[in-house]
C-alpha cells in the first residue's frame, strides 16, 4: 500500500442486522451486539434538556436585518453544544418527504439486490461496517450505507449504477442542495470568527461530501444494545436528517446524554473534529450516540463535509496569528482519516492525538 493510500480504511465484514431481525424470532439478543455493564454504567438520561439545544435559522442567517444577532446564536451554538437544529434550510418539503420514501424502500431491497451494493474487499463504501477492527469487538445494533458523492470524480461508478435511477437522482440533488448549506454555514462560521473568508472558502472549495444512510432495526432488548457507538465526526461539518422522526440521536453535554428531539424536516447540525481543529478548539466536536427502540426501526441519513484529501487541514492560519497559541497539528484530510479509520470508535480519544 502507498504511503497516505486508503486501504486501512476497510473494515472486517459484519453480518446486516436487519436481515438477522427478519431471518429470526428471537428475544435475546446475539452476544455479540451486548454492550458490557461498564459501558452501560455511564449512561445519564436527561430528556427534560433537549429543548435547549439552540435552532437555528438559515433564513435569519442570511438577512441582513436579523443576520446579527443570529450569527451570535450560531457562534454560541457551535462553542457550547457543538449540535443546533436547522430550520428554513431552503430545501423543500415536498423533495425531503420523497427522499425518506426512497431511503426506507432503498433498506427493505431483497439481500440478493443489497449484495450487489456491498463493500468491496480494501474499500469502506457501500453496504457494511466501518471501524471494525477485531473479530471481538461488540458491534451496533444498526447497518450503513456509505457513498462519496463529492467530488463528482470521486464518485464509485460500481455502485452508482446500480442505484434505482430515481433514488439515484435524489441522492445527486440532495448532495448537491447540503453541499450549498455547508458552504454557506462555514462562510458564516468564518465570518463570526474573524477568518479570512478566503481561507475558509480555500479549505472547502474542493469538499469532500459522503453520504451515510443509517438504519437500526427495531430490538427486543434496546437496553442492552446501542444503535451507533459514541464518537464524534471526523468531518468538518455533518448534517443529518432523522428520517422517520423516531427519537435515538443523543450528544453528551456536562456528563449526561440529551436528546436531540427529531424536528420536522430540520436539519441537525453539527462541529466535526476537523473543523474544531481549523477553529483551534473554539468550536467542539461533540460525543453523540444514537439509541434504538423495541418496537420502531429508525433511520437517519449524514452528510459529512471534509475539505480534499489533498488539502492540508490544520488551526486557520488568521485566527492562530491573532490567538498566538497554535493547539492542533497539521496533516492532509487524509492522513488524518486514515487515523480515523484505523481504530475502533470510542469518544473523542481519536483528537486528542492531534493536540500539540
Ligand atoms: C460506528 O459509528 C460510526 C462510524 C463512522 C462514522 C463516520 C464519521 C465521519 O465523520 C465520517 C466522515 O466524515 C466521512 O467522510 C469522509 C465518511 O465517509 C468516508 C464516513 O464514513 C464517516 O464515518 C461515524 C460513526
Ligand atoms: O443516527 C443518528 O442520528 C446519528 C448518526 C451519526 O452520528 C453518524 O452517522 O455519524
Ligand atoms: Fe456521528
Amino acid at each position: 500500500m502507498e504511503e497516505g493510500g486508503e486501504k486501512q480504511w476497510s473494515s472486517l465484514i459484519v453480518p446486516s442486522v436487519l436481515e438477522f431481525v427478519k431471518e429470526n424470532n428471537f428475544t435475546t439478543v446475539p452476544s455479540r451486539y451486548v454492550q458490557s455493564d461498564q459501558e452501560k454504567a455511564e449512561i445519564l438520561d436527561d430528556s427534560s434538556l433537549s429543548s435547549e439545544i439552540p435552532i437555528i435559522d438559515m433564513k435569519h442567517l442570511c438577512s441582513v436585518s436579523t443576520m446579527d444577532s443570529e450569527l451570535k446564536k450560531l457562534d454560541i451554538a457551535c462553542q457550547d453544544w457543538g449540535f443546533f437544529q436547522l430550520v428554513n434550510h431552503g430545501i423543500d418539503s415536498s423533495f425531503l418527504e420523497k427522499l425518506e420514501t426512497e431511503v426506507q424502500d432503498f433498506f427493505n431491497l431483497s439481500m440478493e439486490e443489497k449484495k450487489k451494493l456491498w463493500q468491496r474487499n480494501g474499500e469502506f463504501e457501500g453496504f457494511g461496517q466501518v471501524n471494525i477492527v477485531s473479530e471481538d469487538q461488540k458491534l451496533d445494533w444498526g447497518d450503513m450505507f456509505i457513498l462519496t458523492t463529492e467530488p463528482i470524480r470521486s464518485r464509485k461508478s460500481h455502485l452508482f449504477s446500480v442505484l434505482h435511477p430515481s433514488f439515484r437522482e435524489t441522492i445527486e440533488t440532495y448532495s448537491y442542495e447540503v453541499k450549498n448549506i455547508a458552504k454557506i454555514l462555514f462562510t458564516k462560521m468564518a465570518s463570526v470568527l474573524e477568518i479570512k473568508r478566503e481561507e475558509m472558502e480555500d479549505l472547502f472549495d474542493d469538499v469532500w461530501q459522503s453520504i451515510k444512510i443509517n438504519y437500526y432495526p427495531p430490538c427486543p432488548e434496546p437496553d442492552r444494545v446501542i444503535g451507533l457507538t459514541p464518537h464524534s465526526d471526523a468531518a468538518g461539518l455533518t448534517i443529518l436528517l432523522q428520517v422517520n422522526e423516531v427519537e435515538g440521536l443523543q450528544i453528551k453535554k456536562d456528563g449526561k446524554w440529551i436528546v436531540v428531539k427529531p424536528l420536522k424536516h430540520a436539519l441537525v447540525v453539527n462541529v466535526g473534529e476537523i473543523l474544531e481543529i481549523i477553529t483551534n478548539g473554539r468550536y467542539r466536536s461533540v460525543e453523540h450516540r444514537a439509541v434504538v427502540n423495541s418496537d420502531k426501526e429508525r433511520l437517519s441519513v449524514a452528510m459529512f463535509h471534509s475539505p480534499g484529501k489533498e488539502t492540508v487541514i490544520g488551526p486557520a492560519k488568521s485566527l492562530v496569528d491573532k490567538e498566538k497559541q497554535c493547539l492542533f497539528k497539521s496533516m492532509s484530510t487524509q492522513e488524518f482519516f486514515n487515523a480515523f479509520f484505523a481504530q475502533k470508535l470510542n469518544g473523542k480519544s481519536h483528537l486528542d492525538l492531534m493536540s500539540i
